[in-house]
Order: structure tokens, then sequence, then C-alpha cells
């Protein structure tokens, strides 16, 4: 048994009695850790005796306590009446809301109607058991919620009224709602207007596009109130305060994915109303010492950049626009020729081949969270940048068909265990994979094992860095169109950056950037990992449990 389970039970009992569950009688107990009932005697059915069952709920994971006859919203009328017939049969009942597990990391809102022996018991029951839950400090009480009505099938909307807005309610989470009216409305919103010191935390209901907006106005905020210059490429950010929480709605939701487990909009609510948090690593983009944008999931060069500067042009097809492009970027089968310099992470966070995945209390994420810590009490800036700058810089140069940072695992439905299967969410480092011109078979068994359990580091074209910070500068600086090989330039050592002769994507000695799914404009840029600058209403992936 584990410390904290010892911890649980010896707390001492704040409530007990035998209470009525669905007409079997219980004995249900509350400490101030775990809600727990025990059948008192199995009723017996044809004569065979059944063992009689417990459950216990963690006070953390309790969502509600309501009096059974409260209004609920999240029910459909047919089952209101029942619940209302049920109330006349037993007047003095109270409804326990509680997380459940299902299976696929999904989360379900249960719940558990208990009939007391007089009034005063019920309210008792009531009151003890919220008091419980206003010890909770992490939890929310008011939100300020961004909707994208635009995003992935366009059902954002829908999706937070159905889904969310109903727990939420239950919960008693109140939230401001803004449905955004164009792009990087709510960017701007939460940069300079939105009365930041009211809320608990910012929902985003959207794609990863959407959650990229809510990121850069939350870092921006923080940055300007704290006086602190974006546009310096070395300078230590500020940690933002508020937790966003994401309600996945779009194409990819891969850093809802990566970081719950899921796409599934009940879940995250659960999530954002129990008070999770999970740290999380940005990466800041500068192109000469001026700053572009922020990245958390994938900064990816060649391959995901023309797939991405395909899809823009088909945003009307929704999520399917990824693979009609990822198709065409495929068969074109460009590379690009570049030099990519970046400071490998320090050897005690792992390497990107270990298979220690980035779990619920990650050992990894932790340690550098208390170094870091630490190292803000003990050491001044000055300490702090040599500690971070004691590894030395490598140069790679050449042709490649992707270069692709991910600051963390990148899984979504499409690749489960993602671009970087062991990238950690909160280390500090990003892992850096470069995948060199090879032959378009060979490229395809790559991106074939982001969808299996093969090792996709595991050859000899492709190469995969743990790094803190990467510069990435193109070879030839303008861009070529290649309608037609034979109009190639006759200059030395040129090498056609395609392969095909027809290109489907223009082929230039440029790509772009594609960062979080947004296009950057340079392809020179310089990246740094920022450790643990933001907070999301996650926890982490859990390890699968048997449901
Ligand atoms: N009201 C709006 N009208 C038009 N565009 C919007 C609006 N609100 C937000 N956007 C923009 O829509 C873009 C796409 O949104 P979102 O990320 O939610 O969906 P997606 O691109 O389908 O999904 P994913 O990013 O997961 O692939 C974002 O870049 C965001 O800036
Ligand atoms: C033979 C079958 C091969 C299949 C290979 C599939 C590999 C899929 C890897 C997906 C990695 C997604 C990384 C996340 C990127 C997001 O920041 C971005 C915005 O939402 N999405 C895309 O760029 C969308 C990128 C879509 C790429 C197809
Ligand atoms: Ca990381």
């Amino acid at each position: 048994m584990t410390g904290q389970a010892e911890d649980t039970k010896s707390q001492p009992t704040l409530l007990s009695s035998k209470l009525l569950l669905q007409h079997q009688a219980v004995e249900a107990a509350l400490n101030r850790h775990v809600f727990v009932w025990k059948e008192i005697e199995k009723s017996q059915k044809r004569g065979i005796s059944k063992t009689p069952r417990s459950h216990a709920v963690p006070v953390s994971e309790i969502v509600a306590i309501h009096h059974a006859e409260d209004e609920d919203h999240t029910k459909s009328k047919w089952d209101q009446k029942k619940k209302q017939q049920f109330s006349q049969l037993f007047p003095n009942s109270f409804t326990v809301f509680y997380v459940t597990r299902t299976k696929h990391h999904r989360w379900r809102c249960s719940e558990a109607t208990f009939s007391c022996s007089s009034p005063e018991l019920c309210e008792q029951w009531i009151q003890v058991t919220r008091e419980q839950l206003s010890l909770l400090t992490n939890r929310p009480k008011r939100l300020l919620v961004y909707i994208n009505p635009f995003g992935g099938k366009k059902r954002g909307r829908r999706i937070y009224e159905d889904k969310v807005a109903p727990v939420f309610q239950r919960a008693g989470v109140s939230a401001d709602v803004i449905v955004t009216e164009r792009a990087n409305h709510a960017r701007d919103h939460l940069t300079t207007e939105a009365n930041l010191d009211q809320y608990d935390g910012v929902v985003c209901v959207g794609g990863d596009g959407m959650f990229s907006e809510i990121l850069h106005g939350l870092v921006a905020r923080t940055q300007n109130d704290n006086k602190v210059d974006q546009n310096r490429p070395d300078v230590e950010l500020k940690p933002c305060m508020l937790r966003i929480g994401i309600i996945p709605a779009g194409s990819t939701d891969c850093i809802c994915f990566a970081t719950v487990g899921t796409n599934d909009p009940v879940t995250s609510a659960l999530h954002i109303i129990i008070g999770d948090s999970q740290p999380m690593d940005v990466c800041s983009v500068h192109h000469n010492d001026v700053f572009l944008r922020y990245s958390v999931s994938l900064l990816g060069y060649g391959f995901y950049g023309d797939v991405l500067a395909d899809s823009e042009k088909k945003r009307w097809l929704g999520p399917a626009r990824y693979d009609l492009s990822g198709v065409k970027a495929f068969l074109c089968h460009n590379h690009y020729k570049g030099t990519v310099s970046f400071l490998p992470a320090e050897d005690n966070l792992g390497h990107p081949r270990d298979k220690l995945q980035c779990r619920f209390g990650c050992s990894i994420c932790q340690h550098k969270q208390s170094s870091k810590e630490k190292l803000r009490e003990t050491a001044d800036e000055e300490t702090a940048a040599e500690v971070s700058s004691s590894s030395s810089w490598k140069v790679i140069c050449g042709k490649f068909i992707a270069i692709n940072a991910a600051n963390m695992s990148c899984a979504c439905p499409r690749s489960p265990k993602g671009l970087s299967p062991s990238a950690h969410l909160a280390d500090g480092t990003a892992d850096l994979i470069l995948v060199r011109k090879c032959s378009r078979l060979d490229f395809f068994r790559h991106l074939l094992r982001h969808t299996n359990t093969d090792d996709q580091f595991d050859h000899s074209f492709v190469e995969v860095h743990r790094v803190k910070k990467f510069h990435f500068e193109p070879l030839d600086p303008q861009p070529l169109l290649l309608e037609n090989q034979s109009e190639l330039p006759k200059k030395p050592g040129f090498c056609p950056m395609s392969s095909a002769q027809t290109t489907c994507i223009p082929s230039t000695a440029h790509s772009s950037w594609n960062c979080d799914g947004e296009i950057l404009n340079h392809a020179a840029i310089q990246v740094s990992v920022h450790c643990q600058l933001i907070r999301l209403f996650a926890r982490g992936i859990e390890e699968q449990q048997r449901v």
C-alpha cells in the first residue's frame, strides 16, 4: 500500500451513516480525502448470496453534491421527470457527482443518489461534503471561455453548449463566454482588454490554432505586465499565472490529445472542474532578434511545412484537408538544404529514444520543476545562464526532407504515439528530428511508423536530438520556382530541390515552418525552449487502467 493510501485511511472520519442507495442499505463515510460506501448486506436473489460491494471516490474527484430534487440541466425531460418521482418517494436524498474513468483515457461524470433517514442528516451530508470541496483551492470558480465557431467541423459552439456548459453549471463553475468573430480576436482581447484579475483560468474551445491564439494572448499579456521584452531571444520569460483549459473542437487537437490522452470535451471539462494542473514548455521563435511566434507542439520545416501551406488553401475541406495535402506533399517528395545548429540538453533529461514516455506524475518533468525552483531560490540570473550553457553547440549541414522540433510527443488521433513518443511536456527541452534526403519508399516507411509501434527513428536517414535551443539557416536564400527542371540555374553544386518532375506543391529552395499549424514568414529562425512557461487544466496521460 502506498504512503498516500495509508494517509487516506488514517484520516479521521468526518461523517458516517447508514444510507439507502437504490433500495440497498449502505454504510457511507467521508473523511478529508475519500468518500466511501459499502453495501451492508447483499439481498439474496434465488438463494444465491452476493458479496457486498464497496466503492471509494477521492474527494478531489467529486464534482458536486446536490439535493436529489435540484434541477439538472444535463438531463433529458424524461430523466428529469423520473428524478422528480424518485424525490417524491425518497424526499431526503442527495446526489454525489464524481469522476469515473472509461476506456481510452475518457472520463465521465457519474452519479449516486443516497437517501437519508431525516432531512437534517441529508443537509449535514451536503454541507460537510461541500465544506471539504471548498478546501480544494486549486479548483477554478470563474472562467473566461473563447469559442472558435469555425474550427474543425465548425461544431465548437454546439460542443460547448451541449457537453461542457451543463457540467460546469453542475459543478458551480461560472463562465463568461466569448464567441470569436475573426481570427486573432481571442489573442487581441487577452493581450489588451480582458480583465484577467476576475478569472481563475481561460478556456479555449477549438483546435491547436485557437489554442495558439490563447497562448500568444496570455504570454504577451504576462510579459507586457512585467515589462519583459519578447523580442530578446535570450530573455527569461515570466510564467503565466492563469491555467488554460482545452475543449477539443479542431482538426488535429494534438495539444489536448498529448496532455489528456483523448480528444473528448467532457473529459476536458472534468479536468478543468477538478482543477488539474500540467506545466508545459513553450518554444519562442525569433528571426534576427525579432520575435515571430511561440510554439508548444510542432515546429516543422519541409514535409509538415509543405503540408500546412497547401492545406491552408483547402480549409473548406475541414480536417480532411490535412490528409489530402499530406498525400500531395508525400508525392512531391521535396527536400531542402540548410544548416541546423543546436544546443543539446543535459544527459539527465533522458534521450528521445529511451522509451520513457511522459506520463501523469512524470519523474523527469517533476525533477525539472524542483531543480528550477531550487535554482530560482539559490542562484541569480547569471548563474542560471551559465548552468544552461554548460554544453556546446553542434552544427549539422545537409539536405533534409523534414526538420521537426517536437516540444511534446505531438500524439494525436492520426499518430497515437506522436512524432516523438518520448518527448516531455515540461522538461525544458524539445526533440529535434532530422529526416535527411532519402528515397520515397524509405520516407513512406518512416511515416508509416508514426501509426504503429515500430521505432520511427530507427532509420539511417533519421537522427534525433534532445535540445534546449536550435537555429536553422536555409542554404539558398532566393526562392526558386521549379515548374520545369530545365529552368534550373546552371549553378555549380546546385541541387534540385524536388525529385518530382511535375510539382504538385510548388517546390522552392525554401519550405516554410509549420508552427503549431500557423505558417511562419521566415525560414531562418532561432528557437529557445522556455521551461514550464504555462500551465494547462490537465495532468498528463494517465497509465491505462483496466476498467
Ligand atoms: N471567428 C473566427 N473566424 C475565422 N477564423 C477564426 C475565428 N476564430 C478563430 N479563428 C482562427 O481559426 C484558425 C483555426 O482554428 P482551430 O485551431 O480552432 O481549428 P483547426 O485549424 O481546424 O484545428 P487544428 O488547429 O487542431 O488543426 C485559428 O488559427 C484561429 O486563429
Ligand atoms: C502512411 C500513412 C502515414 C501517416 C503519417 C501520419 C503522421 C501524422 C503525424 C501528425 C503529427 C501532428 C503534429 C501536430 C501538428 C499541429 O501543430 C498542426 C496544427 O494542428 N497540425 C498539422 O500540422 C497537421 C499535420 C497533418 C499531417 C498529415
Ligand atoms: Ca518539452
